[in-house]
């Protein structure tokens, strides 16, 4: 269980953070969602360790790892760039954390791995020869391989698109389920959270909007900002695509202007 208590960030005289507490369980997926400049990257880089807390406490399984550093909390990013080396194979980049710390992962741990992530046959290419969603899988491996206690993924699906997306998505999940693992994941896109968490924390200006379950934020949003922002996305990525169908004659009139509202 990760805790977050009282959290307070501020970077030159400015709060960027104010007051986060919240509590994560065990193999939670977890997305924050919230517009650009709300405090998402820095939550997840203090939970990281690359970013001091000013004040409040990150306990760990009773551990308190306020002033722990990086290294030794044993959280796993995968950053939105996916920082591969580019002189290394697809292979090399995922067993690279393994030489400083061999025997982490078993080589049939390391083999299971790129199973369940589909990349077999794209283990001996070099990084520049791989598609978007390929250097996701990737990093991801080369993240799962030092088995993290937490893993930690910063806008993972913005390069990807369409079909890409909802498969890299669906893996997500799937190492999440199978390592009961718990995920964080820092995103601006609504859809995204919603479908991909179990639960959604909300920041706005850096502080807790609403902290729940998709269906609660969808049925319950807890305030205005939630139900202008959030859902207003929402709703205008809805009403895009059937002003799109309407324009391709793809879909009945009377259907879309209702669902358009
Ligand atoms: N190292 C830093 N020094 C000074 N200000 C910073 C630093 N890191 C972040 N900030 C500021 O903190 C605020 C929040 O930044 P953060 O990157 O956490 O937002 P975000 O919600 O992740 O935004 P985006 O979706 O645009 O990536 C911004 O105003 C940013 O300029």
């Amino acid at each position: 269980m990760l805790e977050l208590k009282n959290i307070k960030k501020s970077f030159d005289g400015k709060i960027i953070l104010d007051n986060i507490s919240l509590t994560i369980g065990d193999g939670e997926i977890i997305s924050i969602l919230g517009p650009s400049g709300s405090g998402k990257t820095t939550l997840l880089n203090l939970i990281l360790g690359i970013t001091d807390i000013d004040s409040g406490r990150l306990i760990y399984n009773g551990k308190d790892l306020t002033r722990v550093p990086m290294e030794k909390r044993g959280f796993n990013i995968v950053f939105q760039d996916y920082a591969l080396f580019p002189n290394l194979n697809a292979y090399q980049n995922i067993t690279y954390g393994l030489k400083n710390k061999p025997g982490i992962s078993t080589q049939e741990e390391v083999e299971d791995l790129i199973r369940l992530l589909n990349l077999e046959e794209h283990l001996e290419k070099n990084i520049e020869q791989l598609s978007g969603g390929q250097k996701q899988r990737v990093a991801l491996a080369r993240t799962m391989v030092m088995k993290p206690e937490i893993l930690l993924m910063d806008e993972p699906l913005s390069a990807l698109d369409g079909v890409i997306k909802e498969s890299i998505k669906e893996r997500i999940k799937t190492i999440a389920r199978e390592f009961h693992l718990t995920t964080i994941i820092v995103t601006h896109d609504p859809e995204e959270a919603l479908t991909l968490s179990d639960r959604v924390l909300i920041i706005n200006k850096g502080k807790i909007s609403q902290f729940g379950k998709p269906e609660e934020i969808i049925n319950k949003p807890e305030n205005s900002f939630i139900k202008e922002f959030i859902l207003n996305q929402l709703e205008i990525k809805k009403s895009n695509i059937f002003t799109l169908f309407q324009r391709n004659g793809t879909i009945k009139k009377e259907v879309s202007s209702e669902a358009a509202v």
